[in-house]
């Protein structure tokens, strides 16, 4: 395939110098976040493109908006696969779910699924009172703590997962502190998936008897536990829509439900049932708390920001109201530009999921040659800061989403310096869930309270080095102390 209007021949995307035998170019990856390493590495080997080898798999690193509407959008089919590996082979059941499948027939029914009947914006909707009920928890242990140092960083995360556990699996799932093991699993999942993975790079190991071994035995441990928490919720999920007379059939109540309710029209197994409600759990998760305590991180240190998101929530809400709904956001035009802000600076997982070459491909004008197997990682977090786009890209202003060259950039997949949820074949399913969440929670911590850091602590103190796993997460934990407006 070629674009075009390409008139040489394709060459080879440009490598970074010092390949080395076995490793490839991972010395020059360095401890660094790998967000940061490949940008700058990019700025000098390959502002656009730059093949690298990670061990044994080529991998092409995108780095500018033009690659990246080549890669996603102009030739998006040919880059819409994922590439297999043991560990996700394992975890999710043959990569049967939406996120790792690779492109094709039962990918695109499960992504259908997927977006047609669990995060449609109408489903989002419909899980409004669930969310609402959820926010008032978050806020009600917030008052109880309230004048005191609180780790929002751990309250966060539980209002993201008790959410997630509650859409997926209704009221009980909480309340049987089931919550608490699906918190583990997911834990368990991040360490084995975001950790470094030898037989990822390496697939030659893989087939080696005792490497397959010892990390197939590590990833199974880990599935037989999720099979039993999901096999346990199913079984009660089938019990309860027997015992169901017809009427009730019209109300699928949570993911469950829905999924057992399509499953002879999809045809889908009983595993990928379950690898599907792995992927909501662990997509739905580890993204939207650190999208939010990032939120927070980026306002306590800039008091302005925080008051005038302030001042435009309290002023927006009717008089008397003990919480924000999600009526009254609809008009938030800062809250919204506060958020967007923080997705530029903060995006959780800083690269896409790596995608795969499903053909040979000529990029970027025709100009380079991508051949069929090469595995692709946009760097989302460097195009978010890429400095022909953005003014002070590294500064958190969320004006610049209402004046200026970015009033009106939005995150649904079209402006290509600016994708925190990816674009085309493979973006994130769960954007509407996602930006609904962060809005109302954000909303209602601003109008709820005034914020203060702990006593002795000034705005420069708070820390805000990252690490790299899964998601991108901050090192320490944020304390901030709620006081009751
Ligand atoms: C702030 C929150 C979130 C952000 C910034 C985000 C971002 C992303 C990104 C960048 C991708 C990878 C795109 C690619 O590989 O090209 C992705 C994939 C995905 N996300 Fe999200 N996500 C968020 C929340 C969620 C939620 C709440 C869910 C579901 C409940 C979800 C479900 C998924 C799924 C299923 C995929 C895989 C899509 C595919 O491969 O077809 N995400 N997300």
């Amino acid at each position: 395939r070629r674009d075009r209007n390409s008139t040489e021949l394709p060459s080879t995307p440009p490598s970074p110098p010092f390949k080395l035998p076995v490793i490839g170019h991972m010395h020059l990856i360095g401890s660094q976040l790998p967000h940061v390493s490949l940008r700058d590495l990019a700025a000098k080997h390959g502002p656009d493109v730059m093949l690298i080898h990670l061990g044994a798999v080529p991998t092409l690193v995108v780095s500018s908006p033009r690659a990246a509407k080549a890669v996603l959008r102009t030739h998006d089919l040919a880059f819409a696969s994922r590439p297999r590996s043991m560990l996700t082979d394992i975890i999710m059941y043959g990569a049967s779910d939406s996120c790792f499948a690779p492109y094709g027939d039962h990918f695109r029914k499960a992504r259908k699924a997927v977006t047609v009947h669990l995060l449609s914006s109408k489903k989002v909707q419909s899980y409004r009172p669930v969310r609402e009920e959820e926010v008032r928890l978050v806020l009600a242990k917030l008052r109880h703590h309230a004048a005191a140092p609180v780790d929002m960083s751990q309250l966060l995360q539980s209002f993201a997962n008790d959410l997630i556990c509650r859409t997926i699996s209704g009221k009980f799932f909480c309340e049987e502190g089931r919550n608490e093991v699906f918190r583990d699993l997911v834990a368990a999942n991040n360490a084995l998936l975001g950790g470094f993975n030898l037989e990822a790079y390496f697939p030659g190991l893989a087939r080696m008897r005792l490497i397959s071994k010892l990390v197939g035995g590590r990833a199974m441990r880990v599935r037989r536990r999720w099979d039993q928490l999901l096999d346990n919720l199913i079984d009660d999920h089938l019990a309860i829509r027997l015992a169901r007379t017809h009427d009730d059939d019209q109300h699928d109540t949570d993911f469950i439900d829905v999924l057992l309710s399509r499953q002879e029209e999809y045809g889908f197994h009983r595993d990928t049932i379950k690898a599907l409600l792995i992927d909501m759990f662990e997509a739905g998760t580890d993204t939207t708390h650190l999208v939010l305590e990032y939120a927070m991180v980026e306002l306590i240190r800039k008091p302005h920001v925080l008051a005038k998101l302030q001042d435009e929530v309290r002023s927006i809400t009717p008089k008397g109201q003990d919480a924000v709904t999600e009526d009254d956001i609809v008009d938030m035009v800062y809250l919204k530009a506060v958020i967007k802000e923080t997705l530029r600076l903060h995006p959780p997982g800083g690269l896409t999921i790596p995608h795969l070459a499903r053909e040979d491909c000529a990029i970027v004008d025709g100009s380079y040659m991508i051949p069929a197997g090469t595995c692709v990682i946009i760097n989302l977090w460097a195009l978010n800061r890429h400095a022909d786009y953005w003014d002070m890209p590294d500064e958190f202003m969320p004006g610049r989403f209402m004046d200026g060259i970015n009033k009106g950039t939005n995150f649904q997949g079209q402006y290509f310096h600016f994708l925190p949820f990816g674009s085309g074949r493979r973006m994130c399913t769960g954007i509407h869930s996602a930006t609904i969440t962060l809005q109302i929670m954000l909303a209602n911590l601003m109008y709820c309270f005034n914020w203060k850091l702990p006593s002795g602590m000034k705005e420069e103190d708070v820390d805000t080095t990252d690490v790299f796993g899964l998601a991108i997460h901050r090192k320490e934990k944020l304390f901030l102390v709620p006081q009751v407006a």
